[in-house]
């Protein structure tokens, strides 16, 4: 049965906007996705009807949301086949999931000499609290370096991964080019190593069925905003014998198991990692998002992308003037238009209600390596976008072209 795409656009309200004249054509996933009928209905069903505070249930409300907020964690556990839902820790989103990892791994455990193993290709989320847990440690970054077509030099890595190899913190999907890394490759050469392994994970989730225990991955990070949940929510998945090792990394209440002036004993995963009261709504909604997509033929969805992808790849590449950077696979395509600075184009493709991102799109690394100062125009796909999307874009850019 083919995926009715129009029929499912109709569950997204965003989408039918007319922005600037035009109706919306929303090419900007990678930064975030647009939200569901049911996400929607959820958040406000939870205020509406069952707003209460979450865990020492003590009243009817309380423990209706105590129970929706820790299926969602069951629904979580079993959407990426997690283990145990009591290896899924809820944060703000990617950035703080990886924040606690540097934190409560990195910071913990790396000893001066000790290497952490990146990619050029990682966003800021993946760099900085690498940088500071190595400051602070006196452990080094090692960067994976790109090949001629800008992919994740596996060879390089493999020369680059010894036994002072204590961490991999490595990307799933590029969200400035739309690769897909081998991050399974990675892991397996890292693991041999001794290495902790960290995916992130921000822009996968979204695109296509994430298995932790397949990939064999510590720890995995993602955010619900990425994968048609609201912002504010997101999810580390961490192995149990690395959950139970790790120190808290923020204190105060519900982490807690006892509290005296004397000394404070700490509750058990996830809830060592959950200090005060936590964004119950948004991971109630996170849950729901994961309903919505588990309610899809995801595999009809992943090849009517890929179809999506196809079109603009063809597109861009009949334009003389286009440049695609890299070999996008999943969601994002980065391109430059020979001397025309990205912004310019973007504003041009805005008025014509088009929406995508400029600029180095928090991977300033990445920007240097490919010599892109100015950054890409980077057009970004969900599964609700369509041909006509594409077409529009692609007529947008030549329409653009005759304005510059
Ligand atoms: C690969 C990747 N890692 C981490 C993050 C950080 O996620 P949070 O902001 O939810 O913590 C992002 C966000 N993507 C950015 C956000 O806007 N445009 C992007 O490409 C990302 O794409």
């Amino acid at each position: 049965m083919a995926t009715d795409i129009k029929a499912l656009r109709r569950d997204f309200p965003t989408l039918a906007q007319i922005v600037n004249g035009h109706p919306l054509v929303y090419l900007d996933n990678a930064a975030t996705t647009q939200k569901p009928q049911p996400v929607l209905d959820a958040l406000n069903h939870y205020y509406r009807d069952t707003n209460a505070n979450v865990h020492r249930a003590s009243h009817a409300l309380s423990g209706q949301a105590t129970r929706a907020f820790e299926q969602a964690r069951e629904k979580v556990a079993r959407f990426i086949h997690a283990p145990s839902a009591r290896e899924i820790i809820w944060t703000r989103g990617t950035t703080e999931a990886i924040n606690l990892v540097a934190f409560s791994v990195g910071r913990h455990f790396l000893k001066p000499g000790d290497e952490i193993l990146l990619s050029t290709l990682e966003h800021h989320a993946n760099i900085v609290p690498w940088q500071q847990a190595a400051a602070a440690t006196g452990a080094v970054l090692k960067v994976i370096p790109l090949t001629d077509s800008a992919e994740l030099d596996l060879d390089a890595a493999g020369a680059l991964i010894s036994e002072r190899t204590k961490l991999l913190a490595i990307g799933h999907v590029s969200n400035a080019l739309g690769q897909v890394n081998p991050v399974a490759e990675l892991i397996r050469l890292a693991k041999a190593a001794g290495a902790v392994t960290l995916v992130d994970g921000a822009q996968a989730v979204g695109h296509f069925p994430v298995d932790v225990q397949a990939l064999d991955c510590d720890f995995y990070a993602f955010s619900g905003h990425k994968m048609f949940a609201p912002t504010g929510i997101g999810v580390l998945y961490g192995r149990s014998e690395w959950l139970a090792r790790m120190p808290p990394w923020q204190t105060g209440g519900e982490m807690i198991k006892t509290v005296s002036f004397e000394a404070t004993t700490f509750n058990e995963p996830p809830f060592k990692f959950e200090a005060g009261t936590p964004n119950i709504a948004g991971a109630i909604a996170l849950g729901a998002a994961v309903d919505y997509l588990q309610a899809q033929d995801r595999a009809a969805l992943m090849r009517h992308e890929d179809t999506l992808l196809q079109q603009l790849l063809t597109g861009l590449d009949a334009m003389a003037d286009i440049r695609i950077i890299g070999r996008p696979r999943a969601g994002a395509v980065s391109f430059v238009m020979g001397g025309v600075h990205p912004q310019d184009l973007a504003t041009l493709l805005d008025m014509q209600g088009i929406a995508v991102r400029t600029g180095h799109h928090c991977a300033m690394p990445l920007m240097q390596a490919l010599a892109l100062p100015q950054g890409t125009v980077r057009a970004s796909l969900a599964f609700y976008n369509t041909s006509d999307d594409i077409a529009a874009l692609l007529a947008g850019i030549d329409k653009a072209r005759e304005l510059l």
